[in-house]
């Protein structure tokens, strides 16, 4: 039976504070919101009324044309409006505003604007201003993995009490932009028990949940771990197509197998295998990743073309499951040097870096390649 217990980071009597606390169930709703295509409210000086292009159907877009107290725009990745306006962008700022004309374009024509996978017939746009909002925004689609592609627009004075806004959900874009560090103080461990593995038969689960729509992240315990002064740990971020599937694509399948062998020849170890699926960027968004892949893009350049970060993980849930079972000091299986120093960052003791490296498979070689090119991954 599953039991719920106090939030495992910063234990104490604030520990759980943060759950059911109001705003971060508004970061909740307004995700569940955003993936169903309703617009939220960012609330902060200015106003906006967003919805997600990938989303929004024509009733979403209809409320935003009828909510808005000026014009709309669509808010995308530097890399991802460069591509759609056939034109070199600088990528300082976090998000490039595109002017959206009344009528607003239809729902079909959006999506296609957001998602580089799809036929890239569109309108022409002109550039707008940036609205102060505008990081949050593209923060509220990332959360609801979905793609970082916002229509936004100001919203009217008073907009909760027309009929038209009853039922809308705001938020402030403040908490958007904080919660994926906040995360870890949502999380519970929630159950405990043996599952004696092929490669490891002594072998025990201990289940995380965090807040994040139901997300669960696992700690798989080989032997004793704490019983050492700095065990064996890999930490592994999920990948249903390598793990599950035994997708050649990657390396993912045979470094969990690898890393769970090696810890039952040692005697001990711990492999936090986290929901953080495509590094971060969602199962959906990795296999479009993997089609652009197809399409010359390297690893890099394909999630960037996406509208996302080469690499969207943070550490810290990593480091709350850590503390949670008892382990400060480790030896770490990784040939990723940002792993290291985000852990590190996160205030866990990494003693050692063990390299963790298989060999090419005939498919995943320009993969690796870039990996170690691109990322700075450590072949030996
Ligand atoms: N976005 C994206 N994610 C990928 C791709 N290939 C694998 N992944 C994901 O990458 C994650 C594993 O990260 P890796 O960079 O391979 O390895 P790492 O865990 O950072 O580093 P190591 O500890 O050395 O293995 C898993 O979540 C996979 O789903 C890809 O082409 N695109
Ligand atoms: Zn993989």
């Amino acid at each position: 039976m599953i039991s719920a217990t106090p939030a495992v980071s910063g234990r104490g009597p604030d520990a759980s504070a943060p759950i059911g606390a109001p705003r971060t169930r508004a970061v909740h709703r307004a995700v569940a919101d955003a993936r169903r295509g309703v617009p939220v409210v960012l609330a902060g000086q200015h106003p906006l009324i967003v919805a997600p292009a990938e989303t929004v159907g024509a009733e979403g877009l209809h409320l935003i044309d009828r909510l808005a107290a000026g014009p709309a725009s669509l808010l995308l990745a530097p890399a991802r409006a460069a591509a759609v306006l056939r034109r070199p962008l600088a990528e300082t700022a976090p998000a490039v505003a595109l002017a959206l004309a009344r009528p607003l374009i239809d729902a079909a024509t959006l999506r296609r604007v957001a998602d580089p996978t799809l036929e890239q017939i569109m309108p022409s746009f002109a550039l707008t201003s940036v609205p102060d909002q505008a990081e949050a925004a593209l923060a509220l689609g990332k959360l609801a993995r979905l793609l970082p592609a916002m229509v936004v627009a100001p919203v009217r004075p008073g907009w909760a009490s027309l009929p038209l806004g009853a039922g809308l959900l705001a938020v402030p874009a403040a908490d958007l932009l904080a919660y994926p560090t906040n995360l870890a103080a949502t999380l519970n461990r929630v159950a405990e028990v043996e599952i004696p593995l092929e490669d490891a038969p002594d072998a025990r689960l201990i289940a995380f949940r965090a807040l994040d729509q139901g997300i669960e992240h696992m700690a798989i315990l080989v032997g004793a771990p704490a019983a050492k002064a700095a065990p064996l740990v890999r930490i592994h971020s999920e990948c249903f197509t390598g793990d599950l599937l035994g997708s050649l694509r990657c390396d993912c399948g045979p470094q969990l197998k690898g890393a769970i062998r090696r810890m039952a020849e040692e005697g001990a170890g711990v492999v936090l295998y986290l929901a953080q699926e495509g590094r971060g960027i969602g199962l959906i968004n990795k296999l479009r990743a993997y089609t652009l892949q197809d399409r010359g893009l390297d690893t890099v350049d394909a999630n960037r073309a996406l509208g996302w970060q080469a690499d969207e993980r943070n550490f810290h849930i990593a480091a709350a499951m850590l503390d949670a079972i008892g382990l400060k000091r480790i030896r770490l299986l990784t040939n990723n040097p940002e792993k290291m120093a985000g852990l590190a960052a996160c205030g866990v003791d990494v003693a050692e870096r063990v390299p963790h490296v298989f060999a090419p498979n005939g498919v995943n070689d320009a993969y690796l390649d870039t990996k170690a090119r691109r990322f700075g991954h450590l072949l030996d």
